[in-house]
């Protein structure tokens, strides 16, 4: 018998589960530590990535679900949209439920809004989280527990500290992906607060000084940060700074060029400071007229 290659697979997934259910640890463990960041807006969701898991037969985007991701905050109606909103946009949704406690009403909770807001037309599996902390018997009641808890698609104990079942995880997200091809470049994670920061140590530097005269006419747009091939030690990060005239270009470049290198070096070692690397800064000024009044530049430059 000859057998076909699997096809590629490629959607998005999210982690639910009540507060310290591991569900973070869990994400950090399926990515890895291969960390890159870029405040590009993903085009398929508008929620934020937690990490992308690549594989030559697959990849798969975790997204962030604001609410069920706090249950403390979901009250009422505000809870119903939150969680519709992700929840229905994604591929496949993992329901963290951890070992080493009992299930409680926040967990009864969230499985009822699932089941509400899904009414299966999105596979849920129901993970059981931070095996390493009991015994087996311990394990097996609780899995019958979970079982019984809801209708899932699949049940999967993992330890994501104790690094048990982690693949067998991404593994079982996959299969509930459709299939298609990588969503994002390799390399690529998104982290929306490091970026805006680089954008906003970028946009001090280039400020510095000349606030006077073009303080609210610079957006600053981080393109991407990405490891430079070949090397672990540096990211190169690419920032585009749009200004509203050409005058204020030049105020920006300096003479020669000259005070765009000290924005770069100042800009510089504030975002190695906040990223812990060594970086390349790659700065590009352009102008975008009147951007301040154009709805549509400002969706480009992420307002
Ligand atoms: N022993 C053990 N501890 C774990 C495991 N996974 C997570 N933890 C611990 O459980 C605690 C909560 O883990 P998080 O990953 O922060 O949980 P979370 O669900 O993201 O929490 P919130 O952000 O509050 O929603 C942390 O102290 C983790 O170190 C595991 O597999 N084994």
């Amino acid at each position: 018998m000859t057998s076909t290659p699997p096809a590629h697979r490629s959607g998005f997934a999210c982690l639910v589960g009540r507060p310290n259910a591991g569900k973070s640890t869990l994400t950090n463990a399926l990515v890895g530590d291969k960390v890159a960041i870029t405040s590009g807006r993903p085009q398929t969701t508008r929620h934020t990535i937690r990490g992308i898991v690549h594989r030559p037969d697959a990849q798969l985007v975790l997204v962030d679900t604001p609410g069920l991701h706090r249950p403390r905050t979901l009250l009422g109606e505000r809870l119903n949209t939150l969680v519709r909103d992700t929840l229905t946009e994604v591929d496949v949704v993992a329901f963290c439920l951890p070992a080493d406690q009992k299930i409680g009403p926040g967990d009864r909770f969230i499985a009822a809004q699932l089941a509400e807001t899904l009414r299966r037309r999105t596979p849920v599996v129901a993970l059981v989280t931070k095996t390493d902390l009991v015994d087996r018997a311990r394990l097996t009641e609780h899995l019958l527990a979970v079982d019984a808890l809801g209708d899932w698609a699949d049940i999967v104990p993992v330890s994501a500290v104790g690094e048990s079942q982690v693949d067998t995880v991404a593994d079982v997200l996959v299969s509930h992906l459709p299939e298609g091809p990588d969503l994002y470049p390799e390399g690529e994670l998104t982290d929306e607060p490091e970026s805006v920061m680089v954008a906003e140590l970028v946009r001090e530097a280039a400020l510095e000084g000349v606030r006077d005269e073009l303080p609210h006419s610079l957006a600053v747009v981080v393109d991407e940060i990405l490891p430079r091939d070949g090397r672990d030690d540096l990211l190169d990060v690419r920032v585009h700074l749009f200004v509203e005239r050409p005058s204020q270009k030049a105020i920006i470049i300096g003479r020669g060029g000259s005070r765009l290198r000290e924005v770069g070096t100042q800009a510089r070692r504030g975002i190695e400071a906040l990223l812990g690397t060594k970086i390349y800064l790659d700065l590009h000024v352009k102008v975008a007229k009147d951007w301040q009044r154009d709805p549509k530049q400002l969706g480009r430059l992420g307002f």
